[in-house]
């Protein structure tokens, strides 16, 4: 799934928006109950996932399966409500794709979010962590075989999340009064949650949250020249670390409960975003 396919899919949202309407200045991706955000945006256009060609459907509670183009804080955006995981049976690139369809449509800057599991010991479920870095333990890439133009081929990746937007996270977190964490994130496959063994080997490596996402989507953002920023919503306490058993039905509990805050720091994120970044 490369720019052809990618600029395919822009032209068709283009289209369903009409020509008139100004390029994003960003593209954010939804995480697992987080979907509120969406709501939040003004004049959506609302597009369903299996209407975007090259979109597969998405098959996850809690991921809406919608892209919307309208405006938040005043500011053109494009939001995806859902995403698609390698878990779902989807190669990296696929999971990956929508980022390229982001970019094609002129966003310079990459908005992920996620639901995750609280390795770090002190987080708890409701608390949101900035991703400083991350680790691919999906030990899959979406750049492998691309031959993509416009790619770089050996992506950098000693920064993939950006100085500045985590400077500017930082800043609209302390404007809207919510406690930001920061940390790495680790992604692992899925579906199953981890076993109480592998999170202590993530907390021993280093990791403080772990998930199913982002990984790919970030790798391609870096490869196309995009500026990438992260956050999570711990939604629970990583397998071992408490009594509870994980269900997803309680990660989006947790995600729908934490709504309030993550969807007032992206807003004042996205006001606070320049023009061309
Ligand atoms: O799409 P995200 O990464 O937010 O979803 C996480 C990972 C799995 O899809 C799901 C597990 O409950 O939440
Ligand atoms: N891998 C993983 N993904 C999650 N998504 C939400 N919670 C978790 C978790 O504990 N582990």
């Amino acid at each position: 799934m490369g720019a052809g396919a990618a600029r395919v899919a822009a032209d068709y949202i283009r289209q369903r928006v009409g020509p008139a309407a100004p390029a994003p200045v960003c593209g954010i991706v939804l995480g697992s109950g987080l979907g509120g955000l969406a709501d939040r945006l003004v004049d959506a256009v609302r597009i369903p996932f299996s209407h975007v060609p090259g979109f597969p459907t998405a098959t996850v509670a809690g991921h809406a399966g919608q892209l919307l183009v309208g405006t938040l804080a005043d500011r053109p955006v494009v939001a995806l409500a859902g995403r698609f995981h390698m878990y779902e049976g989807h190669e990296a690139a696929l999971a990956a794709f929508p980022v390229r369809v982001l970019h094609a449509l002129g966003a310079p800057v990459y908005i992920a979010s996620n639901a995750a599991g609280g390795v770090r010991r002190t987080f708890s479920a409701g608390d949101l962590m900035l991703i400083a870095d991350h680790m691919n333990l999906m030990f899959r890439n979406p750049l492998i075989g691309s031959t993509e133009p416009g790619d770089e081929r050996f992506p950098d990746m000693s920064d993939p999340y950006d100085r500045d937007l985590r400077a500017r996270m930082r800043a609209a977190a302390q404007v809207v009064g919510v406690p930001l964490h920061e940390g790495v994130y680790c992604g692992l496959l899925g579906p199953t949650y981890e076993t109480p063994s592998e999170v202590r080997m993530l907390e021993r490596m280093g990791v403080d949250a772990v998930g199913m996402s982002t990984v790919p989507e970030v790798i391609v953002a870096r490869a196309l020249g995009m500026r990438a920023v992260a956050v999570s919503c711990i939604t629970n306490k990583a397998a071992g670390l408490s009594a509870e058993k994980l269900s997803h039905a309680e990660v989006m509990e947790a995600g729908k409960a934490v709504a309030g805050h993550f969807e007032a720091l992206i807003t004042e994120f996205v006001r606070q975003l320049p023009a061309a970044s």
